[in-house]
């Protein structure tokens, strides 16, 4: 493609040569002959240190944020062209290389703190179950049924994910969910992309570290409203929901709003044997979803799939009944019986879980937990005091310590707990997860929060094979 016309769709100014490029990069390890390399300044490194590196594997031309770079490199031979907003234009030009491809493939976006992969996986199995071939972009996965590939991260780089649209778009498929994630906005990785349809699940403090303020952390989320052309449903229950909706008019896309007080209105559940009944109300009329999700919030994230999917133009009758069987890997997983693993990572989620247990416990409540290392240390007090509060029994344990002291996220946690008699400390996690086995008597619940669908430990900088819900099955097939 010709490098001038990429330029334009980012607003750049021509080159007087024109040139041809044939891979777009952000990435020196990556760069081919023809690619056009984008030296990104990171939390870790400087893209610019790696513009020789690039040149020499063949990049036709450097994009960069840096006038130093202009200078220093002006020897190199390729142009050097200068962005004030890096990030930005990466994201601009890569859709463009790949054809502007949500122009012609339907694409649905799902932001909050908790409750995007569920949404989204509800979203993915109700278009899917309509006869839309739906692929999904999220925390456990990417692809079309059948075709997935498991996630690096819950929003892609750019180059990766516009590639995945186009890849998508020439399976034929006609719709994608994605998550996106407060980073992605923020670091524009979904830039340039024209939503059709948007959903606000929730927003409560987590990943305090990246976003300094819980302000700048709602106002990244706010960004995905403004790319979305046709409609966005938000939850009318939650703070920040109602700030959103306080601002319809600004939006591209009309709002509507789910919850116990939305215009798709969240009138009763019920726990069922094995899921929920959630009434939802539409003006006069009443839906009844039957759902095997378990536990309460689930029915916020069932009425915002419902409340998108009805806002699209899709008959609320036909919905109905294509809610149940489906199932979201490691969210209130019931691994054996009475254990389950959720992965819950956030103080609110914490909460919402362990209020959903004790609504199914007959016996004490357990719970195995930690914090991962290298992210926000300001949820671990509060989720020590709300493990206290609402569960009977703790044993804190590691998470993914990364490059922090396992010692000391657990005494963050513990300086949330009062009440030291009714907590243990097991830092394996394995040894952990065998002792709240141990413990639990038939008629106790155990919940292991924390890592879901995650089937590795981060300790260090390595990763390690882990599956809580391996674990359990392995360590009660002993333990019996
Ligand atoms: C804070 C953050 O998101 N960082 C991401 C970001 O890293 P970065 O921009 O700091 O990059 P860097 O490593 O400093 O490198 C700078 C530049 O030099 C380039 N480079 C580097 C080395 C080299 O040899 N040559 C080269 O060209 C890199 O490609 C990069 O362009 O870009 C990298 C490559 O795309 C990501 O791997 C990295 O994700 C890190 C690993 C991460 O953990 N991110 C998490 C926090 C995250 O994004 N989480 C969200 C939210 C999860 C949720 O709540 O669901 C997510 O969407 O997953
Ligand atoms: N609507 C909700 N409100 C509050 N908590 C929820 C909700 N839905 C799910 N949870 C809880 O939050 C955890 C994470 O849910 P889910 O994976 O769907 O969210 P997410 O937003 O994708 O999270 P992440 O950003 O980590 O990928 C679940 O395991 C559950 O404990
Ligand atoms: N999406 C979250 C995942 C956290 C999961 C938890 N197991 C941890 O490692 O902290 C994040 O990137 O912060
Ligand atoms: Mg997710």
């Amino acid at each position: 493609m010709r490098l001038n016309c990429l330029l334009k769709s980012a607003g750049l100014p021509p080159l007087k040569k024109e040139l041809e490029v044939t891979h777009v990069t952000d990435d020196s390890r990556e760069v081919k002959p023809g690619s056009l390399f984008f030296a990104l300044r990171g939390f870790k490194t400087d893209g610019n240190l790696f513009i020789p590196e690039a040149v020499k594997r063949g990049a036709v031309a450097v994009v960069t944020d840096s006038r130093d770079s202009l200078e220093k490199y002006k020897s190199l031979g390729v142009p050097l062209i200068f962005s004030q907003d890096l990030r930005r234009d990466l994201a601009l030009i890569v859709s463009r290389f790949y054809g502007d491809p949500s122009s012609s493939i339907k694409v649905i976006g799902v932001t909050g703190t908790n409750g995007k992969t569920t949404t989204a996986y509800i979203l993915y199995h109700l278009l899917n179950r309509l006869g839309k071939k739906t692929a999904i972009i999220g925390t456990v996965e990417y692809g079309l049924p059948g075709k997935t590939i498991p996630a690096e991260r819950t929003t892609p780089s750019p180059t990766t994910f516009f590639r995945l649209l186009k890849e998508f778009k020439e399976n034929g498929a006609d719709f994608v969910v994605c998550e996106v994630s407060s980073h992605g906005l923020k670091l524009h990785r979904v830039t340039g992309t024209k939503f059709k349809g948007a959903v606000f699940t929730n927003l409560s403090p987590e990943h305090l570290d990246f976003h300094k303020n819980l302000w700048d952390y709602f106002l990244s989320k706010e960004k995905l409203f403004f790319m979305t052309r046709d409609v966005g449903v938000v939850n009318g229950d939650d703070k920040f929901g109602k700030l959103l909706l306080g601002l319809r008019g600004i939006f591209p896309c009309k709002l509507s709003s789910f919850g116990k007080k939305g215009e798709f209105r969240i009138e009763r559940v019920e726990n069922l044997e094995e899921g929920l009944l959630v009434i939802l109300k539409l003006g006069r009329e009443t839906y009844p979803i039957k759902t095997s999700l378990r536990g309460f919030f689930n029915a916020y994230n069932v009425a915002a799939a419902f409340s998108l999917l009805v806002e699209l133009g899709f008959s609320p009758r036909e919905l109905l009944g294509l809610f149940d069987g489906i199932s979201v890997p490691g969210r209130m997983e019931e691994v054996v019986k009475n254990v389950f693993v959720d992965y819950a990572h956030t103080p609110d989620a914490l909460e919402k879980v362990l209020r959903a247990l004790r609504e199914l416990k007959r016996g004490r409540l357990i719970v195995v937990f930690g914090c991962g290392g290298d992210r926000d240390r300001e949820k671990r007090p509060l989720m020590g005091s709300i493990a206290e509060k609402l569960a009977d029994f703790i044993i804190l344990t590691n998470d993914n310590p990364r490059s922090e002291d396992p010692e000391q996220i657990v005494n963050e946690i513990l300086s949330g707990i009062r009440e030291r008699s009714k907590v243990e400390v097991i830092f394996d996690r394995r040894l952990a997860i065998e002792r709240g086995l141990k413990l639990k008597k038939e008629e106790d619940i155990l919940l292991i929060a924390g890592k879901g669908h995650e089937t590795y430990q981060e300790v260090g900088s390595k990763k390690y094979l882990f599956d809580d819900r391996e674990v359990v099955r392995e360590l009660s097939r002993l333990i019996q």
